[in-house]
């Protein structure tokens, strides 16, 4: 097992996570089948926009929307966006993504930095605990973290530990085990210290951090100097934020913090903290899941306008400067792309 330099105390692990989860060492050896090495993004999709991307085997909904939305994603630099018939189609594209990342890193790094985000992004992990994912997948490779937590206790029902532990890092079934944790040792799962203010607890997490660059488990981009995580799983509300960059925030323009918080946010909890451009914009990969018709404004704002302006959504500040960027959505997501009138 592999140990990390920061292990969260048993102090700030929630009490139901205290009292009924066996530590990961002592889960059953699970057989693991050797999974031959596939290319990325080998799943099926049904489209295809962006420039530089592989191009095989994909079809786009429609040439019209094609057209359209490649020439937007070309001008706002590096992005691929994958269409798919629904909710489902993408978890299960996503699932695939993100144990052929898992594996990748795993070999080349012995470590997978994984960064969650709260909200629905959490249910559409649902297919990686499954099989054939939930055994092939070394998790004890697995770092996880949070792109923006809620600043509240850990058991709180705002909580996007919580979300992420009920919804996903619990959900561990194999059959023999009826229920038990997905085995990411405990000392790498990053919770924020939730003792801590606002201030304090993005203050202790940016600390956390830079002790995880220090020794290696979190890598460090050579152009940005700031954080390099291996795969970002961000979702995007329908207002167009990211994270907990709300629209028109001053802390869209942070530029030197790596986690910072917010008292104000728009959307309820108030207090948060949250990783900053910056560090999102320094991820080897980032997976941006957008589902749903409630999105479809945000979507049609960021990709088909073609309107680049100053009152930017927090979305369109997602652009990595040397990592690879896809969007997952749903036909839904992307409804009003197809509409003839606003492409
Ligand atoms: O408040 C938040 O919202 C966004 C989007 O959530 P969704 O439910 O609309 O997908 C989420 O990505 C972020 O992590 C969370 O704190």
């Amino acid at each position: 097992m592999r140990s990390s330099a920061v292990s969260p105390s048993p102090a700030v692990l929630p009490s139901h996570r205290r009292q009924r989860l066996p530590p990961a060492r002592s889960l059953p050896a699970i057989p693991r089948p050797l999974v031959p090495a596939k290319s990325l993004l080998a799943a099926k999709k049904i489209s295809l926009l962006a420039p530089n991307s592989l191009r095989s085997g994909r079809r786009p909904i429609s040439a019209m929307a094609s057209e359209a939305i490649s020439t937007t994603a070309a001008a706002k630099g590096k992005q691929e966006l994958l269409v798919f018939d629904s909710e489902e189609e993408v978890a299960v594209s996503l699932a695939k993504y993100t144990a052929e990342l898992s594996e990748k890193f795993a070999q080349e790094r012995r470590a997978f930095t994984v960064v969650l985000s709260g909200g629905s992004l959490i249910k559409s992990l649902r297919k990686l605990v499954e099989p054939p994912y939930l055994e092939s997948v070394d998790w004890t490779k697995w770092h996880v973290f949070w792109v923006d937590e809620r600043v509240v206790p850990k058991d709180h029902a705002d909580s996007n530990y919580k979300l992420a532990y009920d919804g996903f890092l619990s959900k561990f079934n194999y059959w023999f085990i009826p229920s038990a944790e997905v085995p990411i040792p405990p000392g790498q799962v990053y919770a924020i210290n939730d003792s801590l203010s606002a201030e304090g607890a993005a203050d202790d997490y940016e600390t956390r951090l830079k002790q995880l660059v220090k020794t290696g488990v979190v890598a460090v981009s050579s152009t940005t100097g700031f954080p390099k995580f291996d795969l970002m799983l961000l979702g995007m509300g329908p207002d167009g934020h990211v994270a907990s960059l709300f629209p028109g925030h001053p802390l869209l323009n942070e530029n030197q913090r790596w986690v910072t918080f917010i008292k104000d946010s728009p959307k309820p909890p108030p207090e948060r903290i949250t990783f900053t451009f910056p560090v999102i914009n320094s991820s080897a990969y980032v997976a941006l899941v957008v589902t749903g018709t409630g999105k479809a404004g945000a979507v049609h704002k960021a990709l088909g306008s073609g309107q680049s302006s100053s009152d930017m959504l927090p979305v369109e500040m997602v652009s990595l400067k040397d990592g690879k960027f896809t969007w997952f959505t749903d036909k839904a997501a992307v409804s009003l792309l197809q509409d003839r009138a606003s492409l």
